[in-house]
């Protein structure tokens, strides 16, 4: 039972209580599906949508994007689902409604697999079935290659695995197109290369959780130094990657700036990671406040990044 249907058992429960006990369960299953993580994964496919070249009916458009965002959310729940022995003994993660009692881990898994039949097949009748195939394969790789497989057993975990997270604008490219062509693998190794200085930032200052559960993050494994080398690394892998849209003429010189002015800020943001103070051990000496600041920062990039390539095609035409 939820906390408020408890509260609201009492005889002073105010009149109106029966809609607080269905909002708070409501807000449980939506907490399932991850949804501001989900926010960006959905922009995403939306402009891998915009950018693609042809015509979708807008209705089908709303009806793909929604299929992602479902798509990601039913992928999130089933993570949650098999997450819940060590999201119960994290901090960040114990409150969620399944270690929380709030939701059984059972009813968690019919939701997400539910929804996961119903995005593809859905993506499918809408649009077309290489959409469908591709968001049913990043849906798969997020259960099973990360989820189920790599999370606890490697390092490199989020490498492999980050690529679920960057098939959503290929996805919204496909639905329009039908097909995966250059474009929609650039911005797929955008988002790939993104992936790693995203998470390890925030690794960085997260990784007391992840060693109490006994997840091989790289802090975990191989130490806060390490982390900042390989942040630093694949950030100079991103910043000239992100400019390829230009390069390869799927967008102009508007984006080209843009991606470039961008990096330069991810660069400064994530050099300031790697020479962050540090201990003997390479453990920060200023509460990590460089990586907190790049890890949120990792998010504005990414949104305006794709915000841009989505303007420079409806503005300039390009
Ligand atoms: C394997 C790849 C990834 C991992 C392991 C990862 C992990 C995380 C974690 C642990 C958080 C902390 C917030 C929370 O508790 O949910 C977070 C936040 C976030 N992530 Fe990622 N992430 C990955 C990929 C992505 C991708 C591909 C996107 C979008 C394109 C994304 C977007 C976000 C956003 C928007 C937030 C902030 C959510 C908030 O405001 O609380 N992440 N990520
Ligand atoms: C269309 C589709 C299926 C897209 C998939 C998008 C997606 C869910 C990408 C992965 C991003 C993510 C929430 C990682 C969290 O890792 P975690 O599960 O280790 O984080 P946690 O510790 O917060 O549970």
């Amino acid at each position: 039972m939820s906390d408020s249907a408890i509260k609201s058992g009492g005889a002073s429960a105010p009149l109106g209580t029966s809609t607080d006990i269905d909002l708070s369960e409501v807000r449980d299953w939506i907490a399932l599906l991850k949804p501001r993580v989900m926010s960006l994964v959905v922009f995403t496919g939306l402009v891998g949508l915009l950018v693609a070249p042809g015509h979708l009916h807008p209705v089908l458009a709303a009806t793909a994007i929604l299929c992602i965002a479902v798509a990601a959310g039913a992928a999130g729940a089933i993570n949650m689902w098999y997450d819940r022995d060590i999201d119960a003994v994290m901090r960040r993660t114990a409150g969620r409604p399944i270690p929380a009692g709030r939701i059984r881990a059972s009813s968690a898994l019919a939701f997400g697999v539910l929804l996961s039949l119903a995005s593809v097949m859905l993506m499918g009748l809408a649009t077309n079935w290489v959409a469908a195939a591709v968001l049913a394969g990043s849906i798969g790789f997020y259960v099973f290659i990360y989820t189920m497989w790599l999370k606890r057993r490697t390092p490199q975990n989020i490498v492999i695995g980050g690529a679920a997270g960057a098939f959503p604008p290929m996805i919204g490219w496909a639905a329009v197109t039908g097909q995966v062509s250059l474009e929609a693998m650039v911005m797929f190794a955008i988002v790939f290369f993104w992936t790693p200085p995203h998470f390890w930032a925030l690794s960085l200052f997260a990784h007391g959780d992840y060693q109490r559960a006994g997840v091989p993050m790289l802090p975990v494994v191989a130490g806060p130094k390490e982390t900042r080398r390989q942040i630093w690394l694949y950030s100079l892998l991103l910043a000239p990657l992100a400019l390829l849209p230009t390069v390869i003429g799927m967008a102009g010189l508007a984006y080209g700036a843009a991606a470039l002015v961008l990096g330069g800020f991810f660069l400064e943001s994530m050099w300031r990671v790697k020479r962050d103070a540090q201990d003997a051990e390479g453990r920060s000496l200023t509460n990590d406040a460089p990586a907190r600041a790049a890890f949120r920062f990792s998010i504005i990039y990414l949104f305006v990044l794709f915000a841009a390539l989505a303007a420079d095609r409806l503005v300039f035409g390009a």
